[in-house]
């Protein structure tokens, strides 16, 4: 059956679904509507019993995601939601899926991409990918999920060190923190996916699902910190200095914030 996205490709390849952000022209980030596309698809793949494991990627060489859509953010963003995208919903999804989700990192993860990479079970990358926050940079920040949930993946030092310093770091320097799983030549990272979507359909789905379960039942209480820190972002997207960070990047100059300092 043939299933219509404006924002996303869906296509079942083996027994593996895969979701791949298509808007290569503002590097893959993300708007209300793909957040919708992806939370459809994932309901999708959730239900088709011939899938055991799903692949999160990019259209294009350029971008896995890189966030927020800076151009789709006046104040807030286009669509549905505490700050107009259903991210809560998405970012809750990709855990509650009782099925392996793989991050397919081909380019730049950033920001709420990034973030993305932090949630999905495994992830792999291209050795030209590129990660890292930029919130302070640009007016926002994901907290819960993109702050406790990173600490956990890569250690705290260093996810302080991510998020506010805001570099961006390679897909070995990704590999070494342990934000992904592996890193392979860009020309053989569909191989390396595809064997572990292999691998991942030969397994029992019930104990994929109940390890995912224990896995999560362990941090599971940063949704709250994460439903508590959206409604905080939504009164930051309100003051002048977010909106300094989001036009300073629109306008491609620096952000001038110095006059925010208390
Ligand atoms: C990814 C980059 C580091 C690439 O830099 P580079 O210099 O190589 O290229 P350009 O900057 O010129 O970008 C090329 C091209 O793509 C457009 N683009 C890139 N990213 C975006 C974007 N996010 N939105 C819109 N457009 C984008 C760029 O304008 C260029 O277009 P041209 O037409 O001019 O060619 C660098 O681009 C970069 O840092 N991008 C990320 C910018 C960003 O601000 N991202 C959002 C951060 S906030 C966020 O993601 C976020 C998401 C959430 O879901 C939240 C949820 C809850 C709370 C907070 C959240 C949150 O903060």
């Amino acid at each position: 059956m043939a299933h219509e996205f404006s924002d996303i490709l869906y296509e079942v390849k083996g027994r593996a679904a895969w979701l791949t952000i298509n808007r290569p022209k503002v590097y893959n980030a993300f708007r209300g509507q793909t957040l919708e596309d992806l939370i459809k698809g994932l309901h999708l793949a959730w239900n088709d019993k011939n899938v055991s494991s799903i692949v999160l990627t990019g259209a294009g060489d350029k971008a896995f995601c890189t966030g927020g859509d800076q151009s789709a953010h006046e104040g807030n963003y286009d669509g549905r939601g505490v700050v107009g995208l259903p991210i809560d919903e998405l970012q809750g999804l990709i855990r509650d899926v009782p099925k392996p989700i793989i991050a397919r990192v081909n380019g730049f993860a950033i920001g709420g991409g990034n973030v993305l990479v932090t949630l999905c079970d495994l992830a792999i990358a291209a050795d030209t990918a590129k990660m890292g926050q930029v919130g302070p940079k640009v007016g926002s920040f994901d907290a819960g999920w993109g702050t406790a949930l990173l600490a956990r993946v890569v250690g705290e030092k260093k996810a302080r060190e991510i998020w506010y310093l805001n570099e961006t770091y390679t897909a070995q320097q990704a590999l070494e923190m342990g934000l992904v799983n592996k890193v392979v030549p860009q020309a053989e990272l569909d191989d390396a996916v595809t064997k572990w979507t292999e691998t991942l359909g030969e397994r029992s789905p019930t104990a994929l699902a109940f390890l995912k379960r224990s896995f999560n039942a362990d941090s599971d209480q940063i949704r709250g910190i994460s439903n508590l820190a959206l409604h905080a972002v939504k009164l930051y997207y309100a003051t002048d200095e977010s909106k300094e960070g989001v036009n300073a990047f629109n306008e491609k100059r620096k952000p001038d914030f110095h006059k925010y300092v208390d």
